[in-house]
């Protein structure tokens, strides 16, 4: 293994490993810290997906560095930890928490932070994120129901999570080329930010990045690692994709993401003619709704074009309502072990092909599916592979971002399996 990565979602995880196997890598998904004697085949790159983003701090910490010391031990000379390209996170964490510990780990002092995903419209520049147009405090990301993002500037955001230093590294010293950026780098103690808007950006600082032993980003800050690899003859060219093969059987769409994407999609959805169940905390508490009554409903559509879309995806004002009566975390957890209870009892009844849209949720369903490690696919949209569950009885899985992909997403996806 040359590279061991750490994500702090399910989502993040695939999104990270689909950028890693186009650049050459193979790449090995692993759901949850994996035992020590792991078989990690020949992979080059080990992604283990955590479900760590929005829990107590300490706790995403301990499961971090168990990860991180199996990797190493294991022989990544290189660990990446993934965080989302918007930094979703709160004040108490886990980011900054969880970089000081890696550091720690590693007897390191220093280390990169750049969630900049140009593909998918997140740029960074003089330390401000934005996504698309706006800077992250005014997207939709203020409103996440989870980690609502108030701040753009994120050496302010991760300043304070962590009581290291953290600078900026500003675009104008990326466009000197990777030299006197490794120099800059050198000279910054701590944490640095550093900015980029283009895959161009990315592929300097990735250049610059061959000797850090801990990288942190979203996933295009990954683009240029192989390379480094390449360079010293550790790694061949990059090969042509493997032939993916579906398998067979019924399918399901899941949405348990409220992000303005997914509320688009699965309006799209609908409209074309997919069978949509709303999925609701409140009722699901006044046991007003049940997953007896989603199944009946899942096995209603079973002969539709398309698999029938449940969804809890709602607007802000009604996830605010939710979360009043029922606690932010709360709310959270009861869409999310409905959803996972409806997607165990659908794999018991043969179904083999799960679309989900929300990196938490995304977590919650694929422990309930009993998946411990998936092989990249191709893209359906930018960083959402297929991905396929390893062992008997493969799974064929989409694990979407709640933000990313086109308004027509979920037939699209089913489109390219059917
Ligand atoms: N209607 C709702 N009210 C309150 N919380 C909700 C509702 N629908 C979903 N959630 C919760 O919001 C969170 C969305 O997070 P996630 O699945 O990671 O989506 P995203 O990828 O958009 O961040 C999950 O914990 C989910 O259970
Ligand atoms: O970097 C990203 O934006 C994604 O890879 C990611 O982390 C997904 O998180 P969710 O938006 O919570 O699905």
């Amino acid at each position: 293994m040359l590279l061991g990565a750490i994500a702090d979602d399910l989502t993040g995880a695939t999104d990270l490993a689909l950028t890693l196997s186009r650049n050459g890598m193979k790449t090995l998904q692993v759901v949850g810290v994996p035992a020590p004697d792991a078989d990690f085949g020949n992979a080059d790159a080990v992604v283990v997906a955590l479900k760590s983003r929005t829990i107590p701090a300490a706790e995403a910490v301990a499961q971090s560095l168990a990860a991180a010391r199996i990797l190493v031990e294991r022989g990544a000379a290189q660990l990446y930890f993934k965080y989302c390209s918007t930094f979703d996170s709160t004040d108490r964490g886990n980011i900054g928490p969880v970089i000081d510990a890696l550091l720690d780990l590693l007897g390191e002092s220093r280390s990169v932070a750049c969630p900049a995903f140009p593909e998918n419209a997140r740029t960074l520049y003089k330390g401000h994120l934005f996504v698309g147009d706006v800077p992250l405090s005014e997207s939709p990301m203020k409103d996440h129901p989870l980690t609502p993002m108030r701040d753009s500037n994120l050496v302010r955001v991760l300043g304070r999570q962590t009581a290291r230093p953290v600078g900026l590294v500003p675009l104008e010293a990326v466009h000197q080329g990777v030299g006197p950026l490794r120099e800059a780098l050198a000279a910054q103690g701590g944490i640095a930010v550093v900015d980029a808007i283009t895959d161009e950006d990315l592929r300097v600082i990735g250049a610059a990045l061959a000797d850090m032993r801990l990288v942190t980003g979203g996933s295009a800050l990954a683009r240029g690692l192989p390379q480094n690899f390449r360079a010293r003859g550790l790694l061949p060219a990059v090969q042509a994709e493997a032939a993916f093969a579906a398998p067979k059987g019924a399918g399901i769409f899941l949405a348990g993401s409220c992000s303005a994407a997914t509320r688009r999609q699965v309006a799209d959805a609908q409209a074309r003619g997919v069978a949509a169940l709303k999925v609701d905390p409140l009722a699901i508490v006044e046991g007003r709704q049940t997953a007896a009554q989603a199944l009946d409903f899942i096995a209603a559509h079973a002969g539709d074009a398309y698999p029938p879309l449940l969804y809890s995806s709602a607007d802000p004002d009604e996830v605010r309502a939710a979360q009043e009566r029922l606690g932010q975390g709360e709310a959270g957890e009861i869409v999310e072990r409905f959803l996972a209870a409806i997607a165990q009892a659908l794999r018991q009844r043969g179904y083999r092909r799960f679309i989900v849209a929300g990196g938490e949720t995304s977590g919650a369903v694929v422990q309930a599916l009993g998946a411990t490690t998936v092989a990249i696919g191709p893209e359906i949209d930018p960083g959402v592979p297929w991905v396929l569950t390893q062992g008997p009885d493969a799974l064929c899985l989409a694990l979407k971002s709640g933000n990313f992909g086109s308004d027509d997403f979920f037939t699209k996806a089913w489109g390219q399996i059917r």
